[in-house]
């Protein structure tokens, strides 16, 4: 299929084998976008691709943080690096992010899907104002982006890469509107993947199932944002169907998951402290 056998962010060189030095040189010279690029595991993605020496166009609502990402980015050997802020729940800004890429590079090769607006580890509290904003934010404006992002994509046989989480195929409690937003997006990216492929469109889509990253203080628990962020990249730009990160964690939950779905869901019911839980 387009996803595995066409390699074109690959260049002359052998794509067969799927080196970390290999994945990082494909991307020298590419324009990517990758949004939620502020803070977090997006942050971190952003210094990588800029020590690989890509382009990059950089999103998020903070200004001030983004400004300093961006310098960051351009200290560390990006090609370029700018950023447009704005909230992603504004109808508006999907197309006036991929304007400024079309301007300003005249195509692109790689879209990274990754932002989420805020919510709580918390009872869901019945309100559908929450469910329906977040929906718009994490959902309904990563299929904007890439709506508008197509054309050119299709032109440089580029890449789409959504960023979601283990909540997005395992449904725990304490994350109704989140896991709501990460399930949807499986839908909808996994169809148009398929029609893609119908079509014989050579843009990947690369889905990113990850479970607990530390985004926080450093925790020997919980895996470490800067390699969340490398394979990320790596997934994206080796054009693969889905990433699974940490790979034994996830892998094992989805596997239980499909021979006995009552038992993952107890044994998830029994991991938390439920006394520690609010309910708003
Ligand atoms: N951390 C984890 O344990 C896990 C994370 N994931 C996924 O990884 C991705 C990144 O998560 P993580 O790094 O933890 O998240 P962070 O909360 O650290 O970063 C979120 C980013 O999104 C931006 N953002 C927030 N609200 C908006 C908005 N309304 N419009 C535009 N941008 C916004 C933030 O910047 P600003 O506030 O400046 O707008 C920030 O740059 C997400 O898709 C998440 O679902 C999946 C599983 C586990
Ligand atoms: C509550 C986190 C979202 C924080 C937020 O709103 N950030 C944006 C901002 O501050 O503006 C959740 C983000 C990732 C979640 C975790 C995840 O996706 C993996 C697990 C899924 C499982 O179903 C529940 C536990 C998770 C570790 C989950 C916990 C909540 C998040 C950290």
């Amino acid at each position: 299929s387009p996803q595995t056998t066409h390699t074109p962010l690959c260049g002359a060189g052998s794509c067969s084998v799927p080196s970390l030095q290999h994945s990082q040189k494909m991307l020298r010279g590419k324009r990517v976008i990758v949004t939620g690029a502020s803070s977090g595991i997006g942050e971190q993605m952003a210094y990588h691709l800029a020590r690989m020496e890509a382009h990059l166009l950089l999103t998020a609502r903070t200004e001030a943080k983004l400004q300093k990402v961006v310098e960051r980015c351009l200290e560390l050997g990006a090609a370029s690096a700018r950023y447009i802020s704005g909230s992603m729940d504004s109808p508006s800004l999907p197309e006036q992010v991929l304007r400024e890429a079309e301007n300003t590079w005249g195509g692109l090769d790689m879209l990274i899907l990754n932002h989420i607006g805020q919510s709580s580890f918390s009872y869901f509290s019945g309100d559908v104002g929450h469910v329906r904003k977040l929906m718009e934010t994490n959902f309904v404006s990563y299929v904007a982006l890439a709506t508008a992002a197509l054309p050119l994509l299709k032109e440089s046989e580029g890449s789409i890469v959504v960023v979601s989480s283990i909540a997005g195929r395992i449904a725990g409690p304490f994350t109704a509107p989140y896991s709501a937003t990460k399930f949807a997006l499986d839908g909808f990216f996994s169809s148009l993947r398929q029609e893609l492929i119908i079509d014989k469109v050579n843009v990947s889509i690369t889905l990113c199932i990850l479970g607990y990253i530390n985004t926080g203080k450093p925790s020997p628990a919980h895996s470490p944002k800067e390699e969340c962020a490398l394979e990320i990249i790596r997934a994206g730009a080796l054009r693969r169907r889905e990433l699974h990160y940490p790979a034994r964690a996830v892998g094992t939950a989805l596997l239980v998951r499909s021979i006995a779905p009552e038992l993952l869901d107890s044994l998830v019911r029994s991991s938390y402290r439920l006394e520690n839980v609010r309910r708003t």
